[in-house]
């Protein structure tokens, strides 16, 4: 049987390159629409965005096809951390992160489409999170002047790239690295294998 194409509901280059490390051949379809907030619960939130953006990609492509649209934000304590609004907030939201433990949150919706023989769209959406802690050092005034100086936060969910430099600050994860980064990917694996889907290789 052909397989489906895969298409990342993204314009994040980080889930791009996790797709791209594990060598699965995928499009790239981003989704613009704007991320509308009406759930409380971290888990809630990132399972809401990717859905909405997995399901407003799956509007754009008249094929049958594999979507897959993510959410990642940052929780610590009561407050949820999305990108940074500009340098300051990026210095505030490390300012509370730092020598302390937070969660990562990455919603994921997994959107399956075909068209039965009159031409119907037929479709399915799997849509689930992972949680991932993530243990940060005591970090001085003036390392994170120069870590927001870096511009690295400023796309980034908590102001921060686990995968960059921020690495420096990391003492200790409980979870999937890669779910911090923005991609679960093993989840998402298991969750296609489960359909009977083996995602196909470059
Ligand atoms: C915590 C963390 C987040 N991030 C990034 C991943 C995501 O790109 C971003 C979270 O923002 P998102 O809003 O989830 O994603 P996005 O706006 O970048 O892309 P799109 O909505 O098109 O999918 O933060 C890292 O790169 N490293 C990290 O350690």
């Amino acid at each position: 049987m052909k397989m489906k194409p895969i298409i990342l509901a993204s314009s994040s280059p980080r889930r791009r390159e996790i797709l791209e490390q594990v060598g699965v051949s995928f499009e790239i379809v981003p989704s613009d629409k704007e991320e509308i907030i009406t759930k409380t619960k971290p888990y809630d939130i990132v399972k809401d965005l990717a859905s909405m953006k997995a399901n407003d990609v799956l509007l754009k492509v008249s094929k049958p096809s594999i979507i897959i649209g993510a959410d990642t934000i940052v929780a610590h304590n009561d407050r949820i951390m999305g990108k940074p609004k500009d340098e300051l907030d990026a210095k505030h939201m490390i300012q509370e992160l730092q020598n302390d433990t937070h969660e990562v949150y990455t919603g994921v919706s997994i959107i399956l489409s075909d068209y039965n023989d009159e031409n119907i769209l037929i479709s399915k959406e799997l849509n689930f999170y992972e949680k991932t802690s993530v243990s940060v050092t005591a970090i001085s005034e003036d390392e994170i002047d120069a870590y927001v100086a870096s511009k690295e936060p400023l796309d980034k969910a908590g102001a921060y790239a686990i995968q960059g430099r921020f690495a420096t600050f990391i003492s200790k994860i409980e979870g999937d690295y890669f779910n911090v980064v923005g991609l679960p990917i093993a989840k998402i694996y298991e969750a296609l294998k489960r359909e009977g889907i083996t995602i196909n290789y470059i």
